[in-house]
Order: C-alpha cells, then sequence, then structure tokens
C-alpha cells in the first residue's frame, strides 16, 4: 500500500513555482497576483483561505484578501467582482464558496472575468473544459490528477466511481476522469445520493474517488483488494483538544487502507494539492495576461 502524499507533493509543486517565481523577480518581472473574496465569517472558509494567503506569501505572489460582511448584497458583490476583472494588476480571483443565502451563486461565477477565473467556475471554462479545450481546471480535481500523474497511477482502461456530483469536485472529475489521454481514459461512473446500491458499485471500482463529506462513509466493506482510494472529503469533527476539532474525511482509512493499493490521507492528501494546483493556475493565468499585453 502507497500513501499519496498531497503534503509532499504539494510543497514540491510550491518550490517549482517559486523557482518560476524567482527568475520573473531575477528578470525584473511582476509576480504574479491572485486575490481571495470571503463573504461572511464561517471559521473553515477563513481557514482555507487563510492558507490559501500564506501559500501565496511562501512562492513570492503577491496576494489581496478581500473580506465582506455576512449581510453583503448581491449587487454589493458584483460590483467587487467587477473592479477585480477591471484590475489590470490582478491576475487571477475566487470568490470562496459558499456564500450566503441573499446571494445568487450561478450569477456570482458568471461575473468573474473568465481569464482571471482561476477556480475554473466559469460555464466558459467548465465548458473549454468538457471539450479537451486547455483552460483552468478546477483545483481540487486538477490536484488528483497530479497527484495520480506524479505517483504513476494507471487509469488508462479502469473502472472509476466518483462519489459526489457537486459543480467543484465530483461532476468535473467525472468528466476529467474519462477524457482521453492521462490521467484519464477511464470508464466513469457518477454516483450521489439518489444511487441505489452503492456498494455494489464501489466495490467493483479499480478508483474511488469520494467526494460527499460523510465521515467513515467508505468502509473496508465496500471496496475491492487493491483498489485506488482518493478521500476528498472534509469534516470537522468537535473534539477536546486545544483547537477544539480535528479534520476527518470519507473514508475509513485504518481499514480501507489494508485492501488499497494507494490511498490518500486526510489530513495530508487533497486538500494540500487544492491550494498548490490553485497557485498553478494564477502562474497560467500571469502567463496569459503578459502575453495578451505585448
Ligand atoms: N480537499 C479539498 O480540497 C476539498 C474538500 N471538499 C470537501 O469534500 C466534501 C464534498 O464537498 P462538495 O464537493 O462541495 O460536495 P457537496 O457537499 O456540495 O455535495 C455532496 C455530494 O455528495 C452526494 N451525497 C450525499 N450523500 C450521499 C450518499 N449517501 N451517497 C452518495 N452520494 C451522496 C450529494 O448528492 P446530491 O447531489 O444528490 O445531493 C452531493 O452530490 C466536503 O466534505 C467538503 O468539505 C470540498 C472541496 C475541496
Ligand atoms: N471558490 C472556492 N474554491 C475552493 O477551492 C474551495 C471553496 N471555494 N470552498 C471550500 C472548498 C474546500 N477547499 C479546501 C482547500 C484546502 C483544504 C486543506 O488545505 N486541507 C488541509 C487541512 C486543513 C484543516 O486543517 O482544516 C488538509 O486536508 O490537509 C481543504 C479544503 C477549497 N474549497
Amino acid at each position: 500500500m502507497t500513501i499519496l502524499d498531497g503534503k509532499k507533493v504539494s510543497n514540491d509543486i510550491k518550490n517549482e513555482i517559486k523557482a518560476e517565481v524567482d527568475k520573473m523577480k531575477a528578470n525584473g518581472e511582476k509576480v504574479p497576483h491572485l486575490a481571495a473574496v470571503i463573504v461572511g465569517n464561517d471559521g473553515a472558509s477563513l481557514t482555507y483561505v487563510g492558507s490559501k494567503v500564506r501559500a501565496c506569501e511562501r512562492v513570492g505572489f503577491q496576494s489581496t484578501m478581500v473580506r465582506l460582511s455576512n449581510t453583503t448584497s448581491e449587487i454589493e458583490l458584483l460590483d467587487k467582482i467587477d473592479e477585480l476583472n477591471k484590475n489590470d494588476d490582478i491576475d487571477g480571483f475566487i470568490i470562496q464558496l459558499p456564500l450566503p443565502r441573499q446571494i445568487n451563486t450561478q450569477k456570482v461565477l458568471m461575473a468573474v472575468d473568465p481569464n482571471k477565473d482561476v477556480d475554473g467556475f466559469h460555464p466558459m471554462n467548465f465548458g473549454k473544459m468538457s471539450l479537451d479545450m486547455s483552460t483552468f481546471i478546477p483545483a481540487t480535481p486538477f490536484g488528483i490528477l497530479e497527484l495520480l500523474d506524479r505517483y504513476n497511477v494507471e487509469t488508462k482502461g479502469k473502472h472509476t466511481v466518483v462519489i459526489g456530483r457537486s459543480h467543484i469536485v465530483g461532476r468535473p472529475m467525472s468528466i476529467l476522469m474519462g477524457r482521453k489521454g492521462f490521467p484519464g481514459n477511464s470508464t466513469v461512473t457518477l454516483t450521489h445520493s439518489h444511487t441505489k446500491n452503492i456498494t455494489q458499485i464501489t466495490s467493483q471500482a479499480d478508483i474511488i474517488i469520494s467526494a460527499l463529506g460523510i465521515p467513515h462513509f467508505l468502509k473496508a466493506e465496500m471496496v475491492k483488494d487493491d483498489v485506488v482510494v482518493i478521500d476528498v472529503g472534509i469534516t470537522r469533527v468537535p473534539d477536546d483538544t486545544e483547537k477544539g476539532y480535528h479534520i476527518t474525511g470519507d473514508v475509513d482509512f485504518e481499514n480501507v487502507s489494508k485492501k488499497a493499493s494507494f490511498i490518500t490521507p486526510v489530513p495530508g492528501g487533497v486538500g494540500p494539492m487544492t491550494i498548490a494546483m490553485l497557485l498553478k493556475n494564477t502562474l497560467l493565468a500571469r502567463e496569459q495576461h503578459r502575453l495578451k499585453k505585448h
């Protein structure tokens, strides 16, 4: 059994990005600039955005965190997005999800300039991804592809079962694993809360990508020997540590890992990869931005 060490690989990627940024600095070029917009005070969201800003500092990017109150109206957020779209200094930005109830998420994601949409959530970029055109790939699926790639996990001809169909993880993942090329060329089954007999489906899977957010959902009895398991789930479980909680994935790691050929841990698996790939998309955005100006 091999642990897919997202923490280590994400550090390798950040070092590679830092080397690129150092070259830009040596040439007197502007470094990539990422902005993150966060609406409200959700603890988990603040932690993630904080990690993204710290990661930017680590690789030498410029970063801006835009904090808006929980009562921000849709118009106010759209105005902010317009400002970020027009600000030539900013190469890419993200709107942290979920958004408060008064705001229509689809409308907001449509307002982001597709050239600055480093989350890859704009319909134009999602469409390009689905049509095998080069574009920003959503960071979590992109991170999973990169992990499979760097550990040379065979995906061709394999049966991949994705659990969860969210727009940010499950749905794009199901498209990407079925694309031509590597990692891809998989036969994909996309499952969700209306799926019947899920154990029968997961038992046939060569690769399982779990993104539903229910701790210990995937148990040893649900998988076959030598399965590859990617655990995207992140749930905060309250405890009596100083922090007051610990995080856990969707997979019963202790038992499933005994049957798996490759498996990601939580923490230290997909989460850190998500952040590294957001930086990679920002580097790409900077490059395209520069080419357009010349
Ligand atoms: N590591 C990382 O970088 C990231 C981690 N996450 C984590 O991944 C998890 C999923 O988040 P997200 O992708 O946003 O998904 P959502 O929370 O938006 O949706 C969950 C999905 O799981 C499906 N589902 C719920 N119950 C079942 C069930 N019993 N059997 C099968 N499918 C079920 C739902 O089905 P239906 O569509 O029918 O409701 C839905 O499609 C969360 O824990 C989140 O914190 C998310 C993003 C990045
Ligand atoms: N516009 C937008 N883009 C996103 O990419 C996005 C989002 N909204 N909303 C929420 C989800 C969630 N997400 C995570 C990123 C990093 C970790 C991460 O770094 N996890 C660490 C531990 C973190 C901890 O200790 O809490 C780990 O798994 O090792 C987790 C989850 C990005 N998301």
